[in-house]
């Protein structure tokens, strides 16, 4: 797998308004999208002009920014759907319905021949009005749609020759990485048309599903920031970068300007009003924070001994925690120099004993470990 061949499609203006919490504004949308190229996202997925007037003129606007990623929008086959789409003047239309025999029954009642022929009909009318349209075709539900039934679809779909790739969705976050990985190695031995992968957080899968969907050939991989969607939503941007850039950090800091993804995510989690987890992949409170005295020890010789990622690379801090129990003499050592003040290590035992000591009976801060510091070493 080359890490240069695959491309973005980031859905936090679609699959991303489906968040219990979103709701922006056409302002919003804008900064969101300008954020959002400044990264460098290849596409950019808006929220159907059809679910509402606001969604539509925000498909204008944002198809008229003239922005360096490609903007989509993403639509059930329906032929006034796609009549709607195609005035906005978006780059690419995103078409999706239901495979499986739960969204065959219970959201549209169609078929599998039924939903080939509507799809043929819609993807075929788009084509015919704007042949340079970038057309992707999705059957949603397709974890739970018979492998059959998925080659029967694609195969049908393909042969009109108008759609640039199809899509797999895990829509309910079911699949596991191994099924993704066997799904999508199937469908790339069938077609040569690009794949891309929409996988849900259901499980916590999402973003091993992406990544293992870009091993057995993937070219397309949807994301949103924070990982908002639907539910409890899909795979997180930051952590299929942080997934990307533990395999191969030169090429991923070369295809992507990583120092621009703090200010995108600072700016989603406050149109949503959330706070970014303390256990987030780059952004969270604690994750670049070391505490252990074993791994603040290693640490302090050298940082990939207990880091995967270099927070540097996404202009972030890491810290190296000694105001508790855990805290170990060499790292006590360190913030001893960093003062300006030198312990023998009969000493940092001493001192480190101390610390101990207090920490089992109180929380310190910092403050309270510099001042065992400083009076040890006027003692
Ligand atoms: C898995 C996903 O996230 S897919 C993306 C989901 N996105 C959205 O739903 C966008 C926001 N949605 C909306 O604003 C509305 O649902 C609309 C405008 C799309 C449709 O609204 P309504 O006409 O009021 O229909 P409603 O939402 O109640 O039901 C969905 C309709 O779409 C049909 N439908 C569902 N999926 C598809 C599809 N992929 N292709 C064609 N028709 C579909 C259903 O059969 C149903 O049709 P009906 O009106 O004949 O009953
Ligand atoms: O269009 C797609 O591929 C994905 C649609 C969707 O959001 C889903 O199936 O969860
Ligand atoms: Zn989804």
């Amino acid at each position: 797998m080359s890490l240069s061949e695959f491309a973005i499609v980031e859905s936090t203006l679609r699959e991303g308004e489906q968040f219990i919490k979103a709701n922006f504004s056409s302002d919003d949308k804008v900064e969101i999208a300008e954020a959002l190229g400044a990264f460098g996202v290849e596409y950019i997925e808006l929220t159907s002009p059809i679910a509402s007037p606001q969604s539509r003129q925000d498909c204008e606007r944002l198809a008229g920014l003239g922005l360096p990623s490609k903007i989509l929008t993403h639509i059930r086959c329906h032929l006034e759907d796609a009549k709607v789409a195609l005035a906005t003047g978006v780059a690419g239309i995103n078409l999706t319905i239901g495979s499986s025999s739960l969204m065959r029954q219970f959201s549209h009642g169609k078929n599998i021949n039924q939903i080939i022929d509507l799809a043929s009909e819609v993807l075929t009318f788009i084509h015919q009005q704007a042949p340079n349209i970038e057309l992707r075709f999705s059957a949603e539900d397709s974890s739970r749609t018979s492998t059959e039934d998925l080659i029967k679809i694609y195969s049908a779909i393909e042969k009109l020759g108008v759609v640039k790739r199809i899509g797999i969705a895990d829509t309910v976050g079911i699949s596991t990485p191994m099924q993704v990985f066997e799904l999508v190695k199937t469908l790339r031995q069938f077609t040569n048309l690009d794949i891309e992968f929409h996988g849900h957080n259901d499980t916590e899968c999402a973003t091993a599903n992406s990544y293992t969907a870009l091993e057995a050939g993937a070219t397309h991989i949807d994301t949103c920031v924070l990982g908002i969607g639907e539910r409890n939503g899909i795979t997180s941007l930051a952590g299929f970068i942080a997934r990307l850039y533990a395999t191969n950090p030169e090429q991923i800091k070369c295809k992507y300007r990583l120092e621009e993804l703090a200010n995108l995510h600072e700016l989603v989690a406050r149109k949503v009003g959330i706070s970014i987890p303390f256990n987030h992949c780059i952004f969270g409170e604690s994750a670049f924070s070391h505490k252990a005295g074993i791994h603040t020890k290693a640490m302090l010789n050298s940082s990939e001994t207990y880091e995967a990622i270099n927070p540097r690379s996404f202009g972030v801090t890491r810290s190296i925690l000694i105001n508790h129990k855990l805290a170990g003499k060499q790292a006590i050592n360190h913030r001893a120099n960093e003062l300006g003040l030198s312990f023998n290590l009969s000493q940092l035992k001493d001192i480190t004993h101390r610390l101990k000591t207090l920490a089992d009976q109180q929380s310190l801060t910092i403050e309270d470990v510099d001042n065992i510091l400083y009076s040890y070493h006027c003692q």
